[in-house]
């Protein structure tokens, strides 16, 4: 619950429910104004437990005394799967079990978060380059019930993250079928906005790689070309973090017409390549600073260059609707401009100063 999904989950529920939140974490730092000074009007509601669900033997009592459980601990970026897939697969799947476990015999109802990297590659990407099949929806839209899960070779260690949340979807669902588990699957397809990850060197490590969003905005913060993985040719649906959290707040009020369902949560409206990505971000962040566009705001990079031996890529993601537009009603309303423009004036204003200042006086080494 303190990390990015979690820290806008919470201040929904802070401040447009009644409901009590136990928010268990390793980190605060994305809740913490939430949570300080105990002035605030919700003060009383949030309660932050630092843990590891990993082995901490006060999470049984804590999921005892919930009504829902929503779990969104996990390793989720793309530059861990292939360089610590152990890690990976042990976070997404093994350390995921107990909270499993713990709410199908307490009877606890369970919204669990997994992702649209389950769907893996599309179909239409196994077609000929020139097929006119390509075209066709019925070779790339995204189906919960009926799209299969294609992975590359085991050697291609990107897909360990995509495998393990597929394996611990498969135990939910069985959960569900075999000890009436009440459960909620969410697939959310590349949610961003504000908090997303970090800026290595400010509020993580230097070295480290965030998802794109982040990577892009530390590139543009710091006046450098933005990276291109394998020419940006892949292609992705954003959608608003605030939108997406309206369809979990649809989810949590509504159990009846939630559980036993799997959810893309996304917005269809919203595709672009990663290069065309790069583009409007390049545009949004000059209007938001006043900043000029470098002669070139882009560079191409080889995805093992940028992420190592193991990289593969999900080459398109677009999500089918019907299923929560039936159950619940739901539908993303945020342009990608529009969610730019916000997510990009918020990393100005929160990093800027502090990466002028980092330039003009480098940390001794
Ligand atoms: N943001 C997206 O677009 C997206 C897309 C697909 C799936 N998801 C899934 O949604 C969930 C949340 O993602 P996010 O974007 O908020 O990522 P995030 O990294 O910001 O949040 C994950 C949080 O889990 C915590 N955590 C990890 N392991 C833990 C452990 N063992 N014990 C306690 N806390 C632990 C981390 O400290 C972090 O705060 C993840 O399960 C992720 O796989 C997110
Ligand atoms: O600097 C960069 C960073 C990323 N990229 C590319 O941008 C695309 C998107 O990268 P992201 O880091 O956002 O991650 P992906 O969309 O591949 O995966 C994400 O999808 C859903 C979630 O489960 C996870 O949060 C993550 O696996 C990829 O094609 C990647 O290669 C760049 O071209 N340059």
């Amino acid at each position: 619950m303190g990390g990015f999904i979690g820290s806008h989950l919470c201040e929904k529920l802070m401040s447009e429910t009644p409901h009590k939140v136990l928010a268990l974490d390793v980190y605060n730092d994305k809740i913490k104004h939430l949570l300080e000074p105990d002035s605030l009007p919700w003060a009383g509601r949030i309660q932050f437990h630092r843990l590891n669900i990993k082995h901490d033997s006060r999470l049984e009592g804590l999921i005892k005394m919930a009504d829902l459980v929503i779990n969104l601990a996990a390793i989720c970026t793309p530059a861990d799967y292939n360089t610590r897939p152990l890690d990976t697969i042990y976070s997404n799947f093994i350390d995921a079990l107990p909270v499993v476990k713990y709410c199908s015999e307490n009877n606890k109802r369970l919204i669990h978060f997994s992702t649209c990297e389950v769907y893996g590659k599309t179909i239409g990407s196994f077609l000929p380059k020139d097929s006119p099949l390509r075209q066709d929806p019925a070779y790339y839209v995204l189906k919960e019930d009926t799209s299969p899960c294609i992975f590359g070779s085991i050697e291609k260690q990107r897909w360990s993250y995509a495998c393990a949340k597929q394996l611990i979807e498969r135990l939910i669902y069985a959960e569900g079928a075999e000890n009436g588990l009440e459960f909620t699957i969410v697939r959310p397809f590349n949610w961003i906005g504000p908090r997303m990850d970090f800026i290595p060197g400010i509020d993580g490590p230097s070295e480290g790689v965030p998802r794109v969003l982040a990577c892009f905005s530390n590139n543009l913060l710091r006046r450098e070309p933005l990276k291109l993985v394998d020419g940006g040719e892949s292609q992705r649906t954003f959608i608003y973090i605030k939108d997406a959290i309206e369809a979990v707040l649809l989810m949590i009020e509504n159990p009846d017409r939630a559980n036993g369902h799997i959810f893309n949560v996304g917005n269809p409206n919203n595709e672009v390549t990663v290069r065309q990505l790069a583009e409007m971000m390049t545009k949004v962040y000059a209007k938001v600073s006043g900043e000029t566009v470098l002669e070139s705001p882009t560079v191409d990079v080889s995805s093992k260059e940028f992420y190592g031996e193991g990289y593969d890529d999900s080459d398109k993601r677009i999500p089918d609707m019907t299923i929560i537009n039936k159950q619940l009603g739901w539908n993303p309303k945020t342009s990608l401009w529009d969610l730019l423009e916000s997510t990009l004036t918020y990393q100005h204003r929160t990093y800027a100063e502090a990466i002028k200042k980092s330039i003009a006086k480098p940390s001794a080494s």
